[in-house]
């Protein structure tokens, strides 16, 4: 737990959330930092908060206020960088704490942004679609005055897709009097989007599975594959994983756990999830009575892609898989980790695991400001070079180390921004 000095006045002891968790983790890596750890402060501090009011005109004429935030955690290597996220579970220790992981992520993979996230409190799915919009644009006009294409770049996150982004990027444009494409990425490819970013954090999750996979000895053809959350990263994830001959025994959402030991049929699930907004009710599937009953399915590899700390003290014991893969942005606690590293669970960790989609929002900010457009095989190419180097970068340094890769990652990306702090100086 983080001592009491270290949790600022705006959040309290008791409602510290995943906050607390990321600063866990400093306290973590701080050791294993040398001579930047005196400067380790820096990142237990996001270097900007906003928090706005979201007010609209719902569809009966009355007026319904929303929460938003939005989060610069630390800009040492660039721009902000990071999703947005629309969910009735929104705080400020969860912005935060998304924020911060973006720093550590956008920096173990090398990209030149600092990080950054913002989100809503709000269950989109009580809103109609225009009341979606218009909530959209109150909110980017509220932090129109910190994003931009050379400030804070947003992107999709959990309940945000590219039409989002795309309203974003027209209420930004029209205040700004142009149009300025490169201040989100996510967009719709008619609209300067890039191929291959809608599926990118689940490509690029597969990629680092099979890296992970192949240094345990474990074939994908036939491993048995779990996945909680069946949106943009785990419905891309679970389809890759299937044409690559996995069997994908189990998949979790919000409402229902689908089971189907021969291995379910992931193209058919994908439609029907996308036609019904859930896993449940799929016809090809046992349904589990109780959801907590998917953390001890019988599986290889566990994809947690839905929330975070979704892996607990609680939870942990009960897991099968050898293998996880952090689709989700912080789903593992602290003292899960602790419990999987002693059953010799190997975790790769979100900073490297879920790092495909930033990876392409790069190339798509990258395609903006030279207006030229890459196809889809160049990307998908760069884009799996990226992962697997920066895999193989993380495992080396774990071996040589002796230490998890989650430690081994945030050595890396701690150490990348601290080193940013150090030579501009920002320590006189
Ligand atoms: N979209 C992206 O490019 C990236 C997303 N991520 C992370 O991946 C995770 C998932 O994001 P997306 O797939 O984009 O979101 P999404 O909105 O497309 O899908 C979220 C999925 O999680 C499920 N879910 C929500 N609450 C759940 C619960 N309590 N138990 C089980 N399932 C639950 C939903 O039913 C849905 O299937 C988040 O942690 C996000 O921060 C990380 C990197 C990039
Ligand atoms: O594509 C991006 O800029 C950010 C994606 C994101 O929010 C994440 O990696 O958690």
């Amino acid at each position: 737990m983080p001592t009491s000095h270290q949790i600022p006045s705006y959040l309290t002891q008791h409602d510290i959330g995943p906050w607390g968790v990321y600063l866990e983790q400093i306290d973590r890596v701080t050791p294993y930092l040398g001579a930047l750890a005196p400067l380790v402060e820096t990142l237990k501090r996001p270097k900007l908060i906003l928090a706005v009011d979201v007010p609209i005109r719902r569809d009966d004429g009355s007026i319904a206020h929303f929460e938003g935030y939005r989060v610069q955690h630390n800009t040492a290597r660039g721009p902000g960088k990071g999703g947005v996220r629309f969910h009735q579970s929104v705080t400020l220790s969860e912005v935060m704490a998304l924020a911060a992981w973006m720093t550590v992520k956008n920096a173990a993979v090398n990209v030149p942004y600092g990080g950054a996230k913002g989100g809503i409190r709000v269950d989109p799915k009580t809103l109609s679609r225009g009341e979606l919009e218009r909530m959209t644009r109150r909110y980017t006009s509220e932090i129109g005055i910190i994003i931009g294409p050379t400030k804070d770049i947003p992107a999709p996150d959990v309940n945000t897709n590219e039409q989002v982004m795309a309203w974003m990027m027209d209420t930004y444009s029209m205040n700004a009097g142009n149009t300025v494409s490169g201040v989100v990425t996510g967009k719709p490819v008619s609209l300067g989007g890039s191929l291959g970013r809608q599926a990118a954090t689940g490509r690029g999750l597969f990629v680092v599975a099979c890296e992970a996979a192949a240094r345990s000895g474990l074939a994908i053809g036939g491993a048995r594959i779990a996945i909680q959350g069946f949106g943009n990263v785990g419905g891309v994830a679970a389809r890759l994983f299937a044409e690559a001959g996995a069997k994908v025994v189990a998949v979790q959402d919000h409402l229902a756990t689908v089971v189907r030991d021969s291995g379910l049929d992931t193209a058919a699930l994908l439609v029907h999830a996308a036609a019904s907004g859930t896993v449940a009710g799929f016809a090809g599937a046992d349904t589990l009575p109780e959801q907590d009953a998917f953390w001890a399915v019988d599986c290889d590899i566990l994809v947690p892609a839905a929330l975070e700390q979704q892996i607990t003290a609680a939870n942990a014991h009960v897991i099968r898989a050898s293998i996880i893969v952090e689709g989700a942005n912080g789903p593992t606690t602290p003292a899960a980790d602790d419990i999987l590293q002693d059953k010799g669970v190997l975790i790769v960790p979100d900073v490297i695991a879920n790092a495909g989609g930033v990876t392409v929002s790069y190339f798509e900010w990258v395609q903006d400001f030279s207006s030229f457009f890459w196809t889809e095989d160049e990307i998908n190419q760069r884009l799996t070079r990226i992962m697997r180097e920066a895999f193989a970068a993380v495992w080396q340094l774990a071996e040589e180390r002796k230490v998890s890769l989650r430690t081994a990652a945030f050595i890396v990306g701690c150490s990348r921004v601290l080193q940013a702090h150090e030579m501009r100086g920002l320590y006189p």
